[in-house]
């Protein structure tokens, strides 16, 4: 039976990591995406094969829906009205169709359940009260993306894909991309020659909007083409990427108009991110993650601490600020772009020590080097987590303070683990919702020596 043609009535059961809910066929798994817990629905089932330990599908039909679901504010990545029209729904917001608060809900389950699993804590007991939204947010929660990629279909129009899945599927707004995003309405450009596009809403003194056009090598002067028809003040840049991890902030860009970095403004500092250079993506994420940190970690004049996976600096300026000429921040990143912006928004902070390299290999090099010890950490990895050599890294530095801002509960879960085992004990948890629409959700923990 094709993929296509095989679709199963199941009643949905808990939510799973990732975005689905989990359904049984005849004793098999099935991960279902676009459904809520409890209900009855027709899935479409892919990857079904036979031999396989489990399957996955969409919901095409809701049979008996949950008091959550409402309708999804974007027809296309709605897997209804999708299935409607014999299409996929494009990736991106897959918790559209659920009501904000039991999004939040589901989210919050899925981090009690992964905590428990993962590292045998239990959330309640360390304070965990649910996954709360960031102050600030929006009632609808739409607008808030201030990063956003986009494809090129055959045609030369704007595309995004769905949920694995090399399809591409025209678009036009793009509901969750910041209203700046929007503006620049990228699918009226002249984009044949164009592979993919990234686009960035600055938030500081100078907002703005800067484009980066990612050529396919057919049409010579495709980004500059499309780049002149883009509105006044928005910046834009041909990017050719480097292929391999650790590719952000590592692309070599070609200014076309405008500027190649934005400007962007937190809690007082100022800040320049490069190109397709890592800065957080919901519009209020900085201020309240740096809020967050601050507050863990109580940086005191003359304090030593390592911001790990530090990106543009976002919070080791105002660590260098609070630690003072006396003290040290030790800013460890893996892109040589973004490290080099680091440079750039930290160079009046002489304590800071701008260290670019991978946190596994640098941490324990550049303590040793220096023959030093820390007071303080904050990392914030990439989704993959820490893993047991940075965790270590961290034991043996002497840090009393671990503030752990996560954008993964299952990595967060995994290094708790390791760093209980390393001595520390986790003090506090609070877990928002930086990511409304979709299943991610934005961890952070302190960790205490004790
Ligand atoms: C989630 S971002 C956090 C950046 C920064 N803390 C912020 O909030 O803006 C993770 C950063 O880690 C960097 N990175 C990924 N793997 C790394 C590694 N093994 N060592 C050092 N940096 C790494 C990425 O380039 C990215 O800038």
């Amino acid at each position: 039976m094709s993929t296509q043609e095989n679709i199963l009535k199941v009643r949905l059961d808990a939510p799973a990591h990732g975005g689905h809910c989990v359904g049984r066929h005849e004793g098999r798994v099935v991960f279902v995406r676009h459904g809520i817990p409890g209900e009855l629905v027709s899935v479409a089932v892919r990857d079904d094969g036979e031999k396989a330990r489990f399957w996955r599908g969409d919901v095409v039909e809701v049979h008996e829906p949950a008091e959550s679901r409402v309708t999804h504010f974007w027809p296309q990545a709605d897997a209804l009205a999708a299935a409607a029209r014999g299409v996929l729904p494009v990736g991106g917001a897959e918790f559209g169709h659920i009501a904000l608060e039991a999004q939040r809900e589901i989210k919050s389950q899925i981090f009690i359940e992964q905590m428990q699993r993962l590292s045998g804590l239990d959330a309640a007991e360390l304070g965990f009260t649910g996954v709360r939204a960031p102050a600030g947010e929006s009632e609808d929660a739409l607008g808030w993306r201030t990063r956003t990629a986009f494809a090129v279909d055959s045609k030369g129009r704007l595309a995004m894909s769905p949920f694995r899945s090399n399809e591409l599927i025209p678009v036009q707004e793009m509901p969750l991309a910041h209203p700046q995003i929007n503006e620049l309405k990228l699918w009226e450009l002249p984009l044949a020659g164009i592979s993919r596009i990234e686009v960035a809403a600055g938030s500081g003194e100078n907002p703005g909007a800067l484009v980066l056009f990612i050529e396919d090598g057919t049409i010579a002067g495709a980004a500059g083409r499309a780049a002149k028809r883009l509105p006044e003040g928005t910046s834009a840049a041909a990017l050719t990427q480097v292929p391999g991890s650790l590719t952000d902030g590592r692309g070599a860009l070609t200014r076309l108009r405008g500027r190649t970095w934005l400007a962007e403004s937190v809690a007082g500092m100022d800040y320049r991110v490069t190109g397709e250079g890592f800065w957080q993506i919901h519009r209020l994420a900085p201020e309240a993650l740096v809020a967050r940190v601050m507050a863990q970690l109580e940086p005191g004049y003359g304090a030593r601490i390592a911001d790990l996976y530090a990106g543009a600096g976002l919070f080791s300026a105002p660590l260098a600020a609070a630690v003072g000429d006396d003290g040290m921040v030790l800013s460890i990143e893996g892109a040589p772009g973004t490290s080099k912006d680091a440079l750039k928004n930290l160079r009046e902070h002489k304590q800071a020590v701008i260290v670019q390299g991978r946190v596994e290999k640098v941490l324990g090099a550049q303590l040793r080097e220096r023959n030093t010890t820390l007071d303080a950490i904050v990392l914030d990895p990439p989704r993959t987590g820490a893993g047991k050599q940075v965790v270590s890294a961290m034991g043996k530095s002497g840090a009393k303070k671990i503030s752990y801002v996560s954008c993964d509960p299952a990595s967060f879960a995994r290094d708790s683990a390791d760093l209980l085992r390393a001595g520390y004990r986790l003090d506090a948890v609070e877990v928002l919702d930086l990511y409304p629409h979709t299943h991610h959700m934005e961890t952070v923990g302190l960790f205490v020596r004790h």
